[in-house]
This record gives C-alpha cells, structure tokens and sequence, in this order.
C-alpha cells in the first residue's frame, strides 16, 4: 500500500536524516519503525504524509506518488496520532474527534454521531463527550487521539510514539485496544515506537532503523528476534532477546499438572493421606479458580491462611513467556493455568515450561522455511 523507494532526507543544516530508504507497507498490517534516538523514525513518519517532503526518492500510496496529491488530501487520507495526543484544548472531547469529518464537509449532527460511535469503539465513557482535554487523564487523552485519527475512516494511520507517555499499564490497555481496534478495521497503520516490546506486541513487521536514517533490518518480530541481521540490530534488541523471543511461542500444547489441584471442598484427610511426594496442593473455590496454595502437612483448612498463588496465565492466549514469568514469580516455583472463564486447567513448574520451550522451538525449526510475517505476538 506504502511503497517507500529509496528515500532520503537532508535538513537545511545538512544533517541527513533518512538515507536511501526503502520500505514496503503492507495494508490491512501494523508495520512498527524503531531504532535509537535521532535515526529518522519520525521524519520518515512525516514524509508520508508530507509534513516533511522528501530530498530525493519516491513514496506511493497505493501505485500514485504521493506528491501529485493536494497536500490537504493527502493528510485526510491518513489519521495522524502523535505522543500527548496533540488535542485542540478549547474543543470538547466530541468536537476533537468529530474536526477531520466537519473539514471534510460533514453536517455537524453526522460529524457528532461518527465521534460518539468512535468514542465507544476506542473504548471511552460517552458520558466524556462534552468534556474538554484537560478534563481527561493521559490514557484517556490517547484514546480521543486515535478516535479523531480514525474519524474519518482513513485507509492509512501514522502513529508517532502515540503510547509513550503513560504509564505502563494504561499503556498495554492502550496497546490491546489497538490491536482490537486493527482486527475490526485492517488498517495500514506506520507506528513509531522506542520500545521494543511495544514493537513486538503490535507490530506485524517491524523495521529497525540504525542513525544516519538507514534500515538495519526489516521482517517479522519473531525473525528479528531470532535472526538479527548484524550486531547492532542485536545490540538494540537487548539482553532480553532469548526471553521476548517466547512471545511468540503457545501454552496450548504446555504439559499441565491436575493432580495437585483440589477443590476447597475436598475430602482433605484422604488426600492429606496420600502416598505423592509432594504436600503441596492448589486449592480452588467450588468454581474451579484458584484461591492458593496449602502445605498439607501444615494447612488449618482455613482459607485465608492459603498461600498466594501470584498470577495465573490463560492458556493458549497467553504465551509461554508469561508462563515462565509467572513461574518464576510464585513462591513455590509453580504457575497456575487458567482457561478464558479463569478455571483453573493446571499447574506447570519451571522445568516442564523449559521442557515445552525447548519442544516449542524444535517443531519451529523443523516447520521452517515458514512465513514468519503470519506469527503474531501473543501478550
Ligand atoms: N527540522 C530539522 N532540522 C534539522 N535537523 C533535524 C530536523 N528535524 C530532525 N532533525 C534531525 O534529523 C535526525 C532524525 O530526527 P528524527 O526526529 O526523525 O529522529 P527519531 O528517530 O524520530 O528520533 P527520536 O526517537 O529521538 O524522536 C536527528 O538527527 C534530528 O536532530
């Protein structure tokens, strides 16, 4: 959909910014630039849009060079979402979302009932609607940021380090509700990030960028993780690689213990009785969640005075790099699998997730060559 073909651009003070670039973006896709600080990433960004215009080199939208559209077009044609959302402060959350439809013609009642719709769709209160930005947390602000962006239901979404100043866990809701949000529309959607987790939970391609504006390397996430092209690509992805690399491997087929798992009501004597090594048992509400861990050899049979099993993982949506942080985690070494409801499925220790990963990774090589661009993160 983007064809970037080699592309460069020089400031008026000489500093090249972009080197010869070259990137094909995919529609119906989420391609995320990233690299150090100062290597081009929102200067390419800009250049789609012509915020910035190129020195030398071509960008199409769809086959058209873009620079034979009026700019005005062009810009409508793409939402733009920047760090702090960047939100008229005078307009009321609605009137923020509804500005590219009321430019484009729209009747103020039909630009108003696209923004409430948006309004629910990026997940926000419509008792907000007439409140103003100062009025909104961060978090909130990003979400009237990508409504506006998305008002006018362009085919194309920029996205400067839209993310980036929240806190962490807004910022993963954030992260989730895009993602959501991409599954419904299939946008093209260029997203700028530092940070490579946030790369690898979006991004279906992920272009690293080196300073000088040159491309180090683009692909999938699991290929970058895995294959780096050269030292410095292997260098920005961190001491993490081996572990984010499990992003992308599946708990479906992790080997999960039942027999330590019990529910509250159990007859406790017999299995207090039993011949197992272990004393150590789960115990789960009449529901099947889980409530802790009892030594048998110790346990009261209250409740309360359960040992905290930490978090759970549900299987086959999370990935096996949760179930090993979630190992790692609880106290005795164990994670807790759940299913979609919260029922618990079973428990996995360390070793059995090692043992997994390293079955995970066997089957991975022996499938390959495989189109890396379908695997997708899992959380
Ligand atoms: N208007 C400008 N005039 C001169 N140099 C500029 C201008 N805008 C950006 N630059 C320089 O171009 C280079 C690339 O900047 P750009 O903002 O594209 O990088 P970036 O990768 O987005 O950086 P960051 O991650 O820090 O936001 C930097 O060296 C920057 O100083």
């Amino acid at each position: 959909m983007i064809a970037i073909e080699e592309v460069s651009k020089r400031y008026a003070d000489g500093t090249v910014a972009v080197d010869r670039l070259s990137l094909q973006i995919p529609n119906h896709s989420i391609t995320v630039l990233v690299g150090p600080s100062g290597c081009g990433k929102t200067t390419t960004l800009r250049m789609i849009n012509r915020m910035v215009e190129p020195s030398s080199g071509t960008i199409r939208v769809n086959g058209e060079d873009i620079l034979r559209r009026p700019v005005n077009a062009l810009r409508r044609s793409m939402g733009y979402v920047i760090q702090n959302a960047g939100l008229f402060q005078h307009r009321t959350i609605l009137d923020n979302i509804a500005t590219v439809p009321r430019l484009l013609g729209w009747s103020k009642q039909r630009a108003r009932a696209r923004a409430a719709e948006l309004m629910e769709r990026v997940g926000l209160d419509p008792g907000m609607a007439r409140r103003y930005p100062y009025q909104l947390s961060g978090g909130q602000q990003q979400r009237v940021g990508v409504a506006r962006a998305l008002a006018s239901d362009p085919p194309i979404l920029l996205m400067d380090e839209p993310f980036s100043a929240v806190d962490p866990v807004v910022r993963r809701g954030l992260q989730e509700e895009l993602l959501r949000i991409q599954s419904e529309l299939g946008k093209a959607i260029v997203f700028v990030t530092h940070d490579m987790d946030e790369a690898i939970t979006i991004g279906d391609r992920i272009a690293v960028m080196r300073t000088g504006g040159k491309l180090a390397q683009f692909a999938a996430p699991d290929e970058i993780l895995s294959s780096p092209a050269d030292p410095f690509v292997e260098e920005f992805l961190g001491a993490d690689r081996g572990i984010r690399g499990l992003s992308f491997l599946s708990t479906r087929e992790l080997e999960l213990d039942r027999s330590q798992v019990f529910p509250v009501d159990s007859d406790w004597k017999r299995i207090a009785g039993r011949d197992e090594a272990s004393s150590s048992v789960l115990v789960t509400d009449a529901g099947g969640k889980p409530l802790g861990w009892a030594d048998l050899a110790t346990w009261s049979g209250d409740v309360e005075a359960l040992e905290p099993y930490g978090q759970s993982f549900e299987v086959g949506r999370d990935s096996l790099r949760v179930a090993l942080d979630r190992a790692v985690l609880a106290p005795n070494g164990q994670a807790v699998a759940v299913d979609g409801a919260g029922q618990v499925l079973g428990v996995a220790g360390q070793e059995t997730i090692a043992a997994a990963i390293r079955l995970a990774r066997q089957r991975r090589a022996a499938d390959a060559p495989q189109d890396a661009s379908k695997l997708k993160a899992a959380p």
